[in-house]
């Protein structure tokens, strides 16, 4: 089923059009990366997902309903079920990590229910599956700012992954991270998709192979070429404008 239909979007910023005529399909569930040059609408096309930057022209149907996101708020487009994570880990350093994936699992019940919320035998549970299915079974009790820079970014996918997405969009995942890290990355990437809709937006080659998924190539604003990494390294504009910079 079709989750995400990004149709003949464009945006323009002081006269330069970011985005041309944009139009991506995202499956549930799917892996898809998106690659291009800098500059080329990648995060752009995150923020419009997102609600963050409102589109000049297009639509971003959602849902089985179809429901216009260019329409919703951004709080009501992450309620809708989109989690988005950036480049940046952005988590609680004085906080364990248990505490970091509880206060994640609470902020998905909503303002009112954490009034009284206290962590049962069922959220606990969900926090040892969690911490285990980004590879953090063994950190749940150590301070967030103790872990590496790589277990700071699987903590923020595992706090993204309490809330449920039907859509996680990730921004660079694999920046700064050591090889083994970026192994590890993509084994958690393939198998949150295997569940829902994953986008990542990547530069490394490497690991957008090792992906193993459907891939867009985005340049000035537009899809330049989509399908297998095969498929898209092999055509001789993405050669011109990307891979043989
Ligand atoms: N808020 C903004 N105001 C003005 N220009 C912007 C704004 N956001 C993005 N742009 C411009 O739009 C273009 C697309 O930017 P975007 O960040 O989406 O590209 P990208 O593909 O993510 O690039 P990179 O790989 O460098 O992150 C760039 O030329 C950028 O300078």
């Amino acid at each position: 089923m079709t989750l995400l239909e990004v149709s003949g979007v464009s945006v323009t910023f002081d006269g330069f059009r970011a985005i041309n005529n944009l139009s991506i399909a995202i499956g549930e569930p799917e892996l898809r990366a998106v690659i291009g040059p800098n500059g080329a609408g990648k995060t752009t096309f995150m923020d419009i997902v997102t609600g963050k930057t409102r589109p000049d022209e297009g639509r971003v149907l959602w849902g089985e309903l179809s429901t216009d996101l260019v329409k919703l708020s951004e709080s009501q487009i992450a309620k809708a079920g989109i989690g988005r994570k950036f480049q940046k880990p952005t988590v609680f350093e004085d906080q364990t990590v248990r505490a970091n994936l509880s206060m994640a699992l609470k902020n998905k019940r909503g303002p009112f229910a954490v009034l009284a919320w206290k962590a049962g035998a069922a959220d606990n549970a969900r926090i040892v599956d969690l911490a285990a299915e980004v590879g953090l079974a063994d950190r749940l009790d150590h301070r967030a700012g103790d872990l590496s820079h790589g277990q700071k970014q699987w903590l923020e996918i595992g706090m993204l992954l309490a809330q449920d997405p039907r859509l996680l969009l990730v921004d660079e995942p694999a920046a700064g991270m050591t090889p083994a890290e970026r192994e590890h990355t993509t084994d958690l990437l393939k198998r949150a998709a295997q569940t829902r809709a994953v986008v990542v937006i990547e530069h490394d080659m490497d690991f957008i192979r090792r992906l193993d998924c459907r891939v867009t190539v985005l340049h000035e604003g537009s899809v330049l070429a989509e399908g297998s990494l095969d498929h898209v390294t092999q055509n001789q504009q993405v050669i011109d404008v990307y891979l043989g910079r």
